[in-house]
């Protein structure tokens, strides 16, 4: 029996507003990411799908557009587990910088092997293969078996932190992971085989902006 797996990236926060690494700092979802919460809710709520349970991360922005997807789905009160191993990657001594500052003092390329890389960690920081080593044994233990026996799972979680599954599950390479970013509030639906292996998935939005 296959179940269903979707994960969701966080609508957008004040510190992606205003342009700031943020990490496990954590700030609250603006207005438009409520709405990037809600419409990516109606769009799982067209599928059908009814979950059987949920996880999240130990931050706000996770949790609360986890909220808003439930409402919009009409499985207020779902069962849910939060973790702290689905939090976003520690983004280290870059947490609260701009973006652009970081850009100007370090130089784009080194900025983006920081942001985007599999392996360099930005100083004082996690690598998304730190952040992997933490996010895909909780996937393992916790998350697919639920999967394996036919669940329903919702995974309300952030950029880097899905990057280390998304990773995984659609088997990419190291160079492909740098290319791949996710937009917030886009919900990407998996079916797994018996075998854990990916069976079909379907991005219920626009992937293309996001940056
Ligand atoms: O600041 C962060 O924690 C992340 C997610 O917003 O940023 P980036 O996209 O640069 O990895």
């Amino acid at each position: 029996m296959s179940g269903t797996l979707v994960l969701v990236r966080h609508g957008q926060s004040e510190w992606n507003l205003k342009n700031l690494f943020t990490g496990w700092r954590d700030p609250d979802l603006t207005e438009l990411g409520i709405e990037e919460a809600k419409t990516g809710g109606k769009a799982i709520a067209e599928t059908g799908i009814k979950f059987d349970i949920a996880f999240t991360s130990d931050l706000s922005r996770a949790q609360k557009t986890l909220t808003l997807i439930l409402d919009e789905i009409g499985q207020q009160g779902l069962e849910t587990i939060r973790d702290q191993a689905l939090n976003e990657r520690d983004y280290g001594d870059l947490s609260g910088l701009n973006k652009d500052d970081a850009r100007a003092k370090w130089g784009e390329e080194q900025v983006h092997i920081w942001r985007r890389s599999y392996d360099i960690p930005p100083p004082g920081g996690e690598s998304l293969r730190d952040t992997g080593a933490r996010v895909w044994p909780y996937y393992l233990t916790e998350i697919l078996p639920r999967v394996l026996r036919g669940e329903k799972v919702l995974v309300a979680a952030h950029g880097n932190s899905l990057r280390s599954l998304v990773m995984v599950l659609d088997k990419l390479t190291k160079e492909e992971i740098l290319k791949l970013n996710l937009a917030t509030g886009v919900p990407m639906v998996y079916t797994l085989n018996a075998d854990s292996t990916v069976k079909s998935k379907d991005v219920l939005g626009d992937m293309s902006g996001a940056h």
